[in-house]
């Protein structure tokens, strides 16, 4: 069985850094490419993100470097850059990305203009990789902490994917194989349009019930457009799917949910996103996620709602209004 040892992390957002920690704790030969030169500074000189980890001391082995030549003997890739910038960002390293190496792609998002989910921006830029899939209930802060978390790793071949499980898992960070990659993908970009939505029903004070009905409606959202797109009913029930939508309708930690409670309570887009550097991936994701159900025939109105209170053609009220005002119908198709 293949075993890497020396993994390049790419993008040193929170979730990179604790990827990062995460696979330096198992053992491994980390480098993590970042963006911004005063990340790349704090990790090699403070070894802390003071930028977007702060308060996460980080394993001083961990080295940081802005040019994508510096990760060309890593054996397996973490891809971590927002999904919005994943595709400049992988055809850079493609010539630094050894054939049949690994690339476990661990944002959560469709790509805006093209609906391309992240495995199909991977082998459009770095065809010569295998794809595979991190994602699940797990907020960076935890992992970073060592609080014991669970998330699904997606690869066709299991043995890679066991490879890659010993490479970032740890006994408190702790993966599932899965074969299936769509599963893995829809789920955690789905529940991110979902979370806005979650956040809106908190913000306006809509109470309890209707949260748990959001979740559930909006679980049934994210299934069908998953079974269109390939995915298994039973990855979507599992911690990619179901387990994050819980976590991120239910924590206003979640950039996701906690720009939905702004909103909610009367906030602009404009001045909430202006107020944060961290990336909140549902405000991209949503109109591709409605523009992908639309191809596919698929109703997913929660999702419409949320992509039309973003792009300012209907207010919260009216949005809310407007799901309030649907036909009564059966629970299940
Ligand atoms: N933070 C978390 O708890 C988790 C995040 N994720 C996912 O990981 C992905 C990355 O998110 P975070 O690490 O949280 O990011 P972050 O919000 O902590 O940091 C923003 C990231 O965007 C990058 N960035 C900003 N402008 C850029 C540009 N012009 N070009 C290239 N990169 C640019 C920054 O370098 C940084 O890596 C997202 O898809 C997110 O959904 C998944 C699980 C947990
Ligand atoms: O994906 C996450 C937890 O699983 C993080 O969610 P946010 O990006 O909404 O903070």
């Amino acid at each position: 069985m293949a075993s890497y040892q020396t993994i390049g992390v790419i993008g040193a957002g929170a979730w990179g850094t604790a990827l990062a920690q995460s696979a330096a704790q198992a053992g491994r030969s980390v480098k993590i490419w970042a963006f911004e030169p005063e990340v790349v500074e704090a990790i090699n000189t403070a070894h802390e993100n003071t930028v977007f980890l702060p308060g996460a001391p980080l394993n001083p082995s961990i080295t940081a470097s802005s040019d994508p030549s510096d990760l060309s003997d890593c054996d397996a890739f973490l891809m971590v850059a927002p999904a919005q910038h994943a595709r400049g960002i992988l055809a850079r390293f493609a010539p630094h990305i050894a054939q049949g190496a690994p690339v476990l792609l661990c944002a959560k998002g469709f790509e805006r203009e093209s609906l391309a989910l992240m495995t199909d921006v991977l082998r459009e830029t770095v065809p010569h990789a295998i794809p595979a899939v991190l994602s699940g209930p797990s907020f960076a802060i935890d992992v970073a902490k060592g609080l014991p978390t669970a998330v699904t790793l997606a690869c066709e071949d299991r043995d890679t994917g066991e490879a890659l499980m010993e490479a970032v898992g740890s006994q408190t960070f702790r993966p599932y194989w899965s074969g299936d990659l769509v599963g893995a993908e829809v789920g955690g970009s789905v529940k991110n349009v979902l979370a806005i939505a979650a956040g809106i029903v908190e913000g306006r004070g809509l109470g309890k019930s209707a949260h748990a009905a959001l979740i559930a409606r909006g679980f049934a959202e994210m299934t069908r457009l998953g079974l269109a797109l390939g995915a298994k009913r039973e990855t979507l029930t599992g911690l990619c799917g179901l387990g994050d939508l819980v976590l991120t309708c239910s924590s206003p930690q979640s950039r996701n949910m906690s720009c939905g409670l702004a909103l909610g309570q009367g906030q602009t887009l404009e001045s909430v996103l202006g107020a944060r550097k961290a990336v909140t991936e549902g405000v991209a994701t949503a109109p591709a996620v409605v523009a992908l159900a639309k191809t596919r025939g698929v109703d997913m109105p929660i999702c419409a709602a949320v992509d039309a209170v973003l792009a300012g053609r209907i207010s919260v009220d009216d949005a809310i209004q407007a799901l309030l005002n649907r036909p009564f119908g059966p629970e299940t198709d």
